[in-house]
């Protein structure tokens, strides 16, 4: 056996581990894509902490997204995500599931880029729709026509995501399945 051969007993998991040192997983894409479900499961298989920039926004605001995007606008919500990201990404390794515009805005992209290894949960329309229709905790989709503001949603930001690391295909296979693409797309990885 030579250095460069994984040693047999080596999980996906412990690979995927090895392969991010201290640095940070961070989720992004669209709503619906699976970030914050995925994203705590990843965790929890590489034994590292969660947290989700909407849950700790929401905890540190004490108000919902949704009501802050009401009371203060996207434009404040947008500057409060930025320092919460700076923040949670000072340290690692942990998994950070960030909000869909997260990657979006300039200055949160430059703190997730220098803070972590990024990937993508890429979606099909149809999947991100069947999601998210059932609950209107998203602002961004309380328009006449949910379903096009997504689908607009799509083209002004998948050129931004597909800057990320790695790139997973998100769709309705069993939140395992979809973890175990995760850890082999990690462990794939050269290291950096
Ligand atoms: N692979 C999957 N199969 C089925 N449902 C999923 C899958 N991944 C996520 N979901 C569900 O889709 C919904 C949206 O997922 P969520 O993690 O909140 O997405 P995001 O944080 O990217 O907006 C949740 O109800 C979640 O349980
Ligand atoms: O795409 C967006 O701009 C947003 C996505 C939401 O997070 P999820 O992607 O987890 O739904 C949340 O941050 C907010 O409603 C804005
Ligand atoms: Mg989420």
């Amino acid at each position: 056996m030579n250095d460069v051969t994984e040693p047999v007993s080596a999980t996906l998991a412990e690979r995927a581990k090895r392969t991010l040192g201290k640095r940070n997983l961070v989720f992004i894409g669209l709503m619906g894509a699976g970030k914050s479900a995925i994203g705590r499961l990843t965790a929890q298989a590489l034994g590292v902490p969660f947290v989700d920039s909407d849950h700790e926004i929401e905890r540190v605001s004490r108000m919902t997204v949704s009501d802050l995007f009401a009371t203060y606008g996207e434009e404040e919500f947008r500057a409060l995500e930025a320092r919460v990201l700076k923040r949670l990404l000072r340290s690692g390794p942990r998994v950070v599931s960030t909000g869909g515009g997260a990657y979006i805005n300039e200055r949160s992209r430059r703190h997730i880029k220098k803070g972590g290894l990024t990937i993508w949960l890429n979606a099909e329309l149809d999947v991100l729709w069947e999601r998210v229709n059932k609950r209107d905790t998203r602002p961004l989709l309380k328009t006449e026509n949910p379903k096009q503001t997504l689908e607009n949603l799509m083209r002004a930001r998948y050129p931004i995501y597909a800057e990320a690391d790695l790139t997973v295909l998100s769709r309705d296979v069993k939140k395992e399945a979809m973890v175990e693409e995760v850890l082999a797309a990690i462990a794939d990885h050269q290291k950096a």
